[in-house]
């Protein structure tokens, strides 16, 4: 059974726009995802829909055998504890007013697990690399890769199976960018991640399967090997011709 996956889902932020056109995508565990496609393909609304942020038009999504239904409060509980996300942009993402161990804290809290969480705390900023230290500093004390470190601690710190990560390490320099794609592939025996990219080079790295968005429509999906290595659809083709390669 897929952990989660997408059955022929339309959307439309209003009637006369329709963002998604009939996609489906099943995630399973284990299986790291690359969502790729140019700007305005809709990636960032399948990650709306997939958080529960918004209802699909017409179709549906399933986690396991159980639809997605973010009004039920109960079944989004549990489904918050399996599914966190992690953003683009590690300056915004973070409150700057709070201090690293109530950042990290915030899914459990938000769970209602009681007690000061100081262990889940400090396993994992130990599994994305950061000092037990830095749960007394405020995020400004930190560079653009270790803030984005915090902002994967808080999405792991509640032992999800599935994170989302929009973009997540575009917005960092190339050294940093390729040291976070280390992270997140370690973190990947355990957790399954479901990444949305512009870069090729980091969908490579990470994920085993590729989808490919063109215009809310999926146009090619499978093995990521086999799609660089032979793209079937023209908007493929042209979207890998687009982007500068990085070697095997
Ligand atoms: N809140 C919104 N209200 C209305 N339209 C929206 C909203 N958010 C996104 N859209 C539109 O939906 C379409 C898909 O946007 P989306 O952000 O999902 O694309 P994307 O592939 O994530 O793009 P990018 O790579 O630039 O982030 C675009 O045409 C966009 O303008």
């Amino acid at each position: 059974m897929s952990l989660i996956s997408l059955e022929n889902v339309s959307f439309g932020y209003s009637r006369k726009q329709q963002v998604l056109h009939d996609v489906s995508l099943s995630l399973q565990a284990g299986v790291n995802v690359g969502l790729v496609g140019e700007s305005g393909s809709g990636k960032s609304t399948i990650l709306k829909l997939l958080l529960g942020l918004a209802r699909p038009t017409r179709g549906q999504i399933q986690f396991g055998d159980i639809e997605l239904d973010p009004g039920n409060r109960a079944f989004m509980r549990g489904y918050r504890k399996a599914v966190q996300a992690v953003f683009q942009d590690p300056y915004s993402s973070l409150d700057p007013r709070q201090k690293v161990q109530s950042i990290i804290a915030e899914p459990l809290r938000a769970l209602g697990i009681p007690g000061s969480h100081q262990e889940a705390i400090e396993k994992a900023l130990h599994d994305v690399g950061l000092p037990a230290d830095a749960i007394n500093r405020y995020p400004h004390e930190f560079s653009g890769g270790q803030r984005q470190r915090i902002a994967i601690a808080r999405a792991i710190v509640a032992r999800p199976q599935l994170i989302l990560a929009d973009e997540a390490v575009s917005a960092l320099d190339l050294s940093t960018r390729a040291r976070i794609v280390d992270l997140l592939k370690a973190l990947s025996e355990e957790i399954t991640i479901l990444l949305v990219s512009h870069d090729l080079a980091v969908v490579a790295a990470l994920c085993e399967e590729i989808v490919i968005l063109e215009k809310g429509r999926v146009v090619e999906s499978g093995r990521t090997a086999d799609i660089l290595e032979n793209p079937k659809h023209p908007y493929t083709q042209k979207l890998l011709a687009s982007v500068p390669r990085m070697p095997a």
